[in-house]
């Protein structure tokens, strides 16, 4: 699904060669500060690599059009922004520019059950906690239905329990609906419980890429 060739950027990523696949769970791990957000924001164009080339399903991404990869391509940033305004609101505002129909409150219910965030579409969102504002963002990349969902840290703000139950249902989600899900993560522990593939990122390049 993407394939890296000699890509560089500033001097923060140096990545000869790099295959990520489709309909597959990918953790990234290393330490902190090795370039695993960098590398993300690299696959939905939030950034552009400085040399080499990076290829989407055999096409370069440097050709694709950056409006049109993020319908395909679907970040979870590690502090998504949450407006003022109900939960409801909240889920339906990535699907504002897209030529999806708009689900119905059942369907907004049945996402808020997958990201265990048990509350109602019309309470106001800002009142929510740290981890159940994350919960409402993640809830609104599912309605977007991407082809990859990019997930950076999603346990960030969350505990424990409720981190293992979220990544639990999302990989269930890109399963059961054919999907890629990259993740960033620093646990390894949920990476191998998790994922189909593990990539290890040690200061800006690939050490480790093995199968789970
Ligand atoms: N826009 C930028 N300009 C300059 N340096 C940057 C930029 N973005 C990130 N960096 C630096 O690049 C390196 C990699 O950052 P990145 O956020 O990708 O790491 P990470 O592996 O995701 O870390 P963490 O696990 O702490 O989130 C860091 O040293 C960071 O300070």
């Amino acid at each position: 699904m993407f394939s890296f060739k000699e890509v560089r950027y500033k001097n923060i990523l140096d990545i000869k060669n790099l295959t990520i696949k489709k309909h597959k769970v990918t953790c990234l791990v290393g330490q902190s500060g090795s370039g695993k957000t960098t590398l993300l924001r690299l696959l939905n164009k939030l950034i552009s690599y400085d040399s080499g080339e990076i290829f989407y399903n055999d096409q370069p991404l440097s050709g694709i059009n950056s409006l049109e990869l993020r319908r395909d391509i679907v970040m979870l940033p590690q502090s998504p922004a949450i407006f003022s305004g109900s939960i409801k609101d909240n889920l339906l505002i990535g699907l504002k520019f897209s030529e999806q129909p708009l689900p119905s409150d059942n369907e907004l219910y049945e996402v808020l059950k997958l990201v265990k965030l048990h509350k109602e579409l019309n309470q106001d969102a800002e009142k929510l906690s740290g981890g159940e504002k994350q919960r409402v963002a993640l809830g609104r990349v599912i309605l977007m239905k991407p082809e990859v969902l990019l997930l950076d840290e999603p346990s960030s703000a969350l505990d424990e329990e409720t981190e293992h139950m979220i990544i639990e249902a999302l990989v269930n989600y890109t399963k059961e609906n054919n999907k890629t899900l990259i993740m960033v993560t620093h646990s390894k522990k949920v990476a191998s419980e998790f994922s189909d593939e593990i990539i290890e990122i040690k200061e800006g390049m690939v050490i480790n890429e093995e199968g789970v």
